[in-house]
């Protein structure tokens, strides 16, 4: 197939963040989905707008953090109990790139100083980290968001198809066992064996 040069285009590996993994560090037949090329459209913090089961989203990102965030739609939330939440819920739904993150970082020491554990999404309370129920869970969650984000974007879709041949490879340091969730990359590839099954039928 005919790719574009430009997504293995080598990028300065001395001004680089650590996690950052480069173009250039694709093997034979993979290609990174780096933010530095069109690809980087695919990952969890790209603004991509989206709806899922009524709310909108601007990102998969804005999604993951904003679960952690107090929902007040929910009766008894121990975590509207607390305070010092830089944002509400709905104010993370629609944030992307680092903004989003930020917000999961923020999140996350509240997490840890107030002993909180469970995230939601709507009514169902899990342990996202659980790597049991909680996890499935949210792999089955972020699978779906991801699968409405390329279905509900069709240039997101056009792209994600122009890949096909090649194994995606995510553009962070990430441990080979990290939970199912956070592999974006292996999710991308089983929506686009999905499309591509479609194509041929
Ligand atoms: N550097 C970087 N680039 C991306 O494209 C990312 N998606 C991430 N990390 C994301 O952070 C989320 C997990 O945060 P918590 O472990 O819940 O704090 C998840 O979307 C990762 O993919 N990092």
């Amino acid at each position: 197939a005919d790719y574009p040069s430009d997504w293995w285009k080598p990028a300065d590996e001395q001004t680089a963040p650590k996690w950052e993994i480069l173009p250039q560090s694709a093997k034979p037949g993979e290609v990174i989905l780096s933010k530095r090329t069109e690809l980087g459209v695919f990952s969890n913090l790209s603004k991509a707008p989206f709806t899922l089961d009524g709310i909108s989203y601007a990102s998969i990102e804005g999604l993951w953090q904003g679960m952690k965030y107090p929902d007040p739609t929910l009766a008894n939330d121990e975590r509207s109990k607390v305070t010092g939440w830089p944002n509400t819920r709905a104010q993370v739904y629609l944030m992307s790139s680092w903004e989003s993150k930020t917000a999961g970082n923020v999140a996350n020491q509240i997490y840890k100083d107030h002993n909180l554990k469970f995230i939601t999404y709507f009514d169902r309370r899990f342990m996202y980290n659980d790597g049991k129920e909680g996890s499935q869970f949210h792999l089955e969650l972020i699978t779906r968001a991801i699968r409405a984000k390329v279905m509900q974007n069709p240039e997101i879709k056009a792209l994600l198809l122009k890949t096909a041949g090649l194994n995606l490879k995510p553009d962070h340091q990430m441990s080979e066992d990290s939970l199912p969730s956070y592999k974006y990359h292996e999710i991308l590839e089983k929506i686009r064996a999905e499309l591509l099954k479609d194509k041929a039928l």
